[in-house]
């Protein structure tokens, strides 16, 4: 039978034992069904492995022997968020939460049984926070890449007039309908880049739309912006990959085919392909064209990835790019310069989304 003067530290150990054991299986579901991350789905499996090995190193017939779950007066103790779950983030932050707490605890205690198991739960525990760091980055950036994934109308933006001015035109358009807003504002100097880009940041994040940086990698990082667009002028994908890190968006300007492929290549989140008409926010000496768009639309089938339609396009002559097969366009001039952006925006958004 159990020491009495133990059977308290054997119910917690077994207790918090089988919590995080629990907690262990909710997150590998999720690694393996949701994230379909077979790096991360090995390393969560090697964990609960590992964990089970330092549990050997405890007394079970004592710790089951001590189990009593119709005595615990905690049983009923439920709080209502307990019983509330509205996405996978939720369930996997409580399963993570479930099991730091458990490891926490079988160490504290598990040391009364055996030093060295507590030090065993203690490495145990670490490497559950650098999975926790890891399945959260992987699905933030999951996020963010399905967001891209459903982003139709793409608006490039400069610095404004002011701050207010800049705030109330990305809460506003947001919300009328553009899914990515690009800070793009050659003028500008850093200082007043970075200040808009820490509100565009975050205002889009309200309203979840998309906020990339043009050109800058450093500013994408220093405002926790989604991402960074470079063009064929600017560091190679590769390495602005490297410095937004895996969990941002990384977009690429391309030209031709050999471009596209290229970015592909080189680990693009997306492209945008152009100039296809003249326009008046930059100016071009040759223009790609809708025939550009028909080329990468038909290399589309083989890997895809989002493209956005770019140069000079308008409400009037989006026709001429969803007949291409293109259905994300990215538009500066048509929406900054128009009388009522809000009402082009919605015009824009209506045709993408009708495919006319
Ligand atoms: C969505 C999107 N596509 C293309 C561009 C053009 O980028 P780039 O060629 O680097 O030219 P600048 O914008 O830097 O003048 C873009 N910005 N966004
Ligand atoms: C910044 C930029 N890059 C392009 C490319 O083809 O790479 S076209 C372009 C201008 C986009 O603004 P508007 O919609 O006013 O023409
Ligand atoms: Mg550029």
């Amino acid at each position: 039978m159990v020491d009495d003067s133990f059977r308290a530290v054997y119910r917690i150990l077994d207790a918090s034992a089988n919590r995080a054991n629990e907690g262990f299986r909710t997150l590998e579901e999720f690694v393996r069904f949701g994230l379909e991350n077979k790096t991360l789905v090995a390393a969560a499996k090697q964990l609960r492995h590992d964990f089970a090995q330092a549990l050997a190193r405890l007394p079970r017939i004592q710790l089951v022997s001590a189990r009593d779950a119709s005595s615990d007066v905690g049983a009923s103790a439920q709080t209502v968020s307990e019983y509330h779950r509205k996405t996978t983030d939720s369930v996997i932050t409580a399963a993570i939460e479930r099991v730091q707490q458990s490891l926490r605890v079988l160490e504290e205690y598990g040391k009364i049984v055996d030093p060295a198991f507590g030090r065993d739960i203690e490495a145990i525990r670490y490497r559950a926070y650098n999975l926790h760091r890891d399945v959260e980055l992987q699905s933030w950036v999951g996020q963010r890449l399905q967001r891209l994934a459903d982003s139709r109308l793409y608006v490039l933006i400069d610095c404004m007039s002011d701050e207010e001015a800049f705030l109330t035109a990305i809460r506003k358009w947001a919300a009328a309908g553009v899914d990515i807003f690009q800070l793009r504002d050659k003028a500008a100097d850093d200082r007043t880049l970075y200040q808009r880009a820490l509100i565009g940041a975050k205002v889009a994040a309200e309203s979840d739309a998309l906020f990339v940086i043009n050109d800058r990698p450093d500013l994408a990082v220093a405002t926790d912006a989604d991402g960074v667009h470079v063009g064929q002028d600017e560091l190679p994908p590769g390495v602005a990959r490297r410095l937004v890190g895996p969990d941002r968006l990384v977009g690429v300007s391309t030209h031709d085919l050999t471009q596209v492929h290229a970015a592909i290549d080189q680990g693009a989140d997306y492209i945008g392909c152009g100039p296809t008409f003249p326009g008046r926010t930059k100016q071009f000496d040759s223009f790609a064209g809708p025939e550009f768009l028909r080329q990468v639309h038909a290399a589309d089938k083989t890997r895809p990835l989002p493209a956005f339609a770019i140069g000079g396009i308008t409400a009037e002559n989006l026709g001429q790019v969803t007949e291409t097969g293109f259905h994300r366009v990215a538009v500066s001039g048509a929406v900054t310069a128009a009388a009522d952006p809000v009402a082009e925006i919605q015009r824009l958004k209506r045709k993408l989304e009708s495919g006319r």
